[in-house]
């Protein structure tokens, strides 16, 4: 299927749809009904996010005549997989608390060693997440540091819930840590700062 469709461009993908487990759902109604408060909100996902804010930051990295054919390729790693396949994620922001929470559903494109999540699709996922925390706060952010300890693997195509969690801000640096527990809670498998 194309990816390449202004429909398919703007369509908000952090919403259910049919690859999504049981598990996914119920967490995901859990969340949605943190937000009939306001106290949670639910973050939209595109393929393809306004490069709103950035252009002083594009203007001192990147050259601008490359941008325009680039920019209408480009599309969010975390969402340039087909349904099901991928990382079919949804985050959820708690500006008050200074917090964002992930629910995940990995897919079978994302295995490093049999059976089990790979590394680095960890890894994104929490640089995404933890980076939505600063972002909350920053507006623009680059991610200059990922320190990560995996504590135990990850199932492939298993249900995880990333909790990020903004611990102190100087300036515009901003100190953010993230762990990934299983869907039920019980295990720790990641934690990175
Ligand atoms: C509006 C947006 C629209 C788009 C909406 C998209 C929506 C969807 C979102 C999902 C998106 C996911 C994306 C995730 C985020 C990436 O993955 S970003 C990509 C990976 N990161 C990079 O490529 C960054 C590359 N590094 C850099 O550009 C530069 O090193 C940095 C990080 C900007 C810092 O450089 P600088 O601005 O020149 O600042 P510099 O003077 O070097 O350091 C400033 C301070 O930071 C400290 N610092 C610098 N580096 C480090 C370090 N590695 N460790 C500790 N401290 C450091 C320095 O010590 C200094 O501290 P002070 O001495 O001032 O206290």
């Amino acid at each position: 299927r194309s990816f390449s469709s202004e429909k398919d461009i703007h369509k908000d993908y952090a919403v259910p749809n049919p690859t999504w487990s049981e598990d996914l759902r119920l967490l995901y109604e859990q969340f949605m009904k943190k937000c009939e408060d306001g106290s949670w909100e639910r973050l939209p996902s595109y393929r393809q996010h306004p490069a709103g804010g950035c252009s002083d930051f594009q203007a001192r990295h990147l050259d601008p005549s490359a941008m325009k054919e680039l920019t209408s390729r480009a599309r969010l790693f975390t969402r340039s997989f087909e349904d099901g396949l991928g990382f079919e994620y949804v985050m959820f922001c708690n500006d008050a608390e200074k917090r964002v929470v992930c629910i995940l559903q990995g897919g079978p494109h994302l295995q490093g060693m049999p059976g089990l999540f790979h590394g680095g699709a960890i890894l994104t996922i929490i640089d995404a997440t933890a980076g939505m925390c600063a972002k909350r706060i920053g507006k623009v952010v680059l991610t200059a540091n990922l320190n990560v300890n995996f504590k135990r693997p990850i199932p492939l195509c298993s249900v995880v819930v990333l909790n990020a969690q903004l611990e102190k801000a100087e300036g515009r640096k901003f100190f953010v840590s993230c762990t990934v527990h299983s869907g039920d809670g019980r295990t720790l498998h990641t934690e990175a700062t």
